[in-house]
């Protein structure tokens, strides 16, 4: 090929890209009839007629680009697909349009890369529930007099708890449910007044020496729940224990495991202590099926008949949603007055009867703030056991941007920019506003929100590459939120850091071939909850740089 004919195909597709980017329709379209070869051809950096169509927001040129076999997987030099360009910039539009035509499994306006598995607190499943076993009573019965069984005992539904010093001082002491064996609650379980709860079994693959035995080898736990103070009555070794009282907000004080089996406890005897007689007929009834049912005593009654939900215990489910302004770049957060001073959270509401996840979450968001809601993409939930909700985390995508409060559900309601929200997530009480704790669904929505967009495209990047890194290492863990405020610290050119958790940095040494001290590490509490470590990030190291 002679240098006149280089040029000339060069200039061909830079004036095709240019019409691309300029979202000139008629053009792109006369230009492909003409060559189709133009469709993959890339110019500065990489980018190709669907990057920059994706880039500015012509979504009729990316539909031509897509009928006509552009391939929509390529990336520039920064590693960036037309879909990522489009979601950076804010057209989200585009973004589905691009995640949902074809192969890939992309939900619309959920992060490309993170599964959808709820993750909260409250949620971790830590027993195996075995539902199965709440009918064997001659197995319960075995379980309940079974030396490894655990019970834990609640009063007026506060759990005994015992406080231990983590190992490491690092950290601080935290909340441990007291776990009694049988002989040490025999008469709070022989009390008439207790309300026994089976919960489940600790998960474990079952042992071939436990098959071979006549015992399951399952560790079965229990829940018991008293009126009268049981203090006396039971046996405590530990010296720091004590019934928890203020479940809001020392219950978040829990770790994961224990939280989700205190979810589960609380839930179904707060069910129990509400729901004491029929309510049917209003007659005595008695607890069933493990715990997770209650029978009515008097003859004839309507709810001996068949199966009826006033049997079972209640879920109450809410819809919690964070209402994401057209602009893609803002989001609308309100206050109830009950709310600590400056607190702001996602609008929330119960569902009603005979409503869909949907139209709760559109229903409740034009109550109280007065904004209407197009899209709407659940993103995770989590058990509340303050008494039985299911909070229904969601994206909502607001069609609308004036705002008009109900000042009997709440007190106030705004737009808060990106910037503000990952302030408030960040910087605490030096932000223009706090949100609720990292336990609360809110804060996981917020936090879920901000990590899946990276602020600026300086930073873009180094980003892509130590995500990069940490998808090769598996478990290397980069948090995302630290990663996003420590990119606006590089955007500013103020300081550079990235910060990794103290249970992945050895892996991320290993990786760089350097010692922590090279890295010059500083110790940091990330906002998420771990311990973690920051190290100034520089664009020498030698294979982040390679990618
Ligand atoms: N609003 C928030 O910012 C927020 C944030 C996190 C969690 N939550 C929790 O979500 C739940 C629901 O939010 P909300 O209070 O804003 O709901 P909401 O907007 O539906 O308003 C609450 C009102 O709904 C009525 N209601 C209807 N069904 C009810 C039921 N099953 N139980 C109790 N009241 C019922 C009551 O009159 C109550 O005062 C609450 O438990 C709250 O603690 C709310
Ligand atoms: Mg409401
Ligand atoms: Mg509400
Ligand atoms: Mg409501
Ligand atoms: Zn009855």
């Amino acid at each position: 090929m002679t240098s006149v004919q280089m040029s000339a195909k060069d200039e061909m597709v830079e004036q095709f890209l240019d019409y691309a980017s300029r979202g000139d329709l008629a053009k792109v379209s006369t230009m492909i009839s003409h060559s189709s070869q133009l469709l993959n051809e890339s110019g500065r950096q990489g980018w190709t007629a669907l990057m920059l169509a994706a880039r500015n927001g012509h979504f009729d040129v990316i539909k031509a680009l897509l009928l006509n076999g552009c391939n929509k997987y390529l990336a520039n030099k920064s590693g960036q697909t037309a879909y990522d360009i489009a979601k950076f910039w804010g057209h989200r539009h585009i973004a589905r349009f691009l995640a949902s035509n074809g192969d890939v499994t992309l939900p619309g306006i959920l992060p490309s890369n993170k599964s959808t598995e709820t993750e909260t607190y409250f949620s971790k499943e830590y027993l195996n529930r075995m539902s199965d076993k709440r009918t064997d009573s001659e197995w319960l019965s075995a379980k309940q007099s079974s030396p490894e069984t655990v019970f834990i005992v609640f009063h007026n539904l506060d759990p005994f708890v015992t406080t231990e010093p983590e190992e490491r001082n690092d950290i601080q002491p935290q909340l441990k449910l007291y776990r009694f064996g049988g002989d040490s609650v025999k008469e709070v379980l022989e009390n008439s007044d207790t309300v026994v709860v089976f919960l489940g079994v600790e998960k474990q693959e079952a042992s071939p020496s436990s098959l071979v035995s006549n015992k399951d080898g399952l560790i079965a736990w229990f829940a018991l729940n008293t009126k009268k103070n049981p203090t006396e009555s039971l046996k405590v070794t530990a010296s720091n224990s004590f019934f928890l009282t203020n479940p809001m907000p020392m219950l978040l004080m829990l770790n994961e495991d224990e939280a989700g089996i205190v979810a589960e406890a609380r839930s179904v005897l707060a069910w129990h202590s509400r729901y004491s007689f029929c309510p049917t007929c209003g007659g005595k009834t008695k607890v069933d099926e493990g715990g997770y049912k209650r029978t009515c005593l008097t003859d004839g009654c309507r709810s001996l008949q068949g199966i009826h939900n006033t049997c079972y215990p209640r879920v109450d489910p809410v819809v919690i949603m964070l209402v994401l302004h057209p602009d893609g770049n803002r989001c609308l957060l309100g206050r109830k007055k009950s709310f600590p001073q400056g607190m702001f959270s996602c609008l929330a509401g119960f569902i009603e009867p005979g409503e869909t996840i949907e139209n709760a979450v559109r229903r409740e968001v034009l109550e109280e703030s007065g904004v209407t809601i197009g899209p709407v993409q659940y993103v995770s939930s989590q058990p509340w056991p303050m008494p039985s909700s299911l909070m229904i985390g969601c994206f909502a995508v607001a069609l609308s941007t004036d705002i008009k409060v109900d000042k009997n559900e709440i007190e106030d309601a705004r737009w808060f920019t990106r910037q503000e929200v990952i302030d408030a997530l960040v910087k605490g009480n030096q932000a223009v506003f706090s949100m609720p704790p990292r336990q609360a669904i809110a804060h996981y929505l917020v936090k879920h929100w901000i990590e899946d967009s990276t602020p600026c495209v300086y930073d873009w990047v180094s980003y892509k590459r130590l995500e990069m890194l940490s998808q090769m290492n598996g478990s290397l863990y980069l948090c995302p939120l630290e990663a996003t405020a420590a990119f606006q610290n590089v955007h500013n050119r103020s300081h550079s850091f990235v910060c990794v958790h103290a249970s992945s940095l050895w892996q991320l040494c290993a990786e760089l071939s350097v010692t922590q001290k090279e890295l010059g590490t500083e110790g940091y509490d990330c906002d998420c909850g771990s311990s973690a470590f920051t190290f100034k990030w520089s664009t020498t190291m030698p294979q982040m740089a390679s990618g």
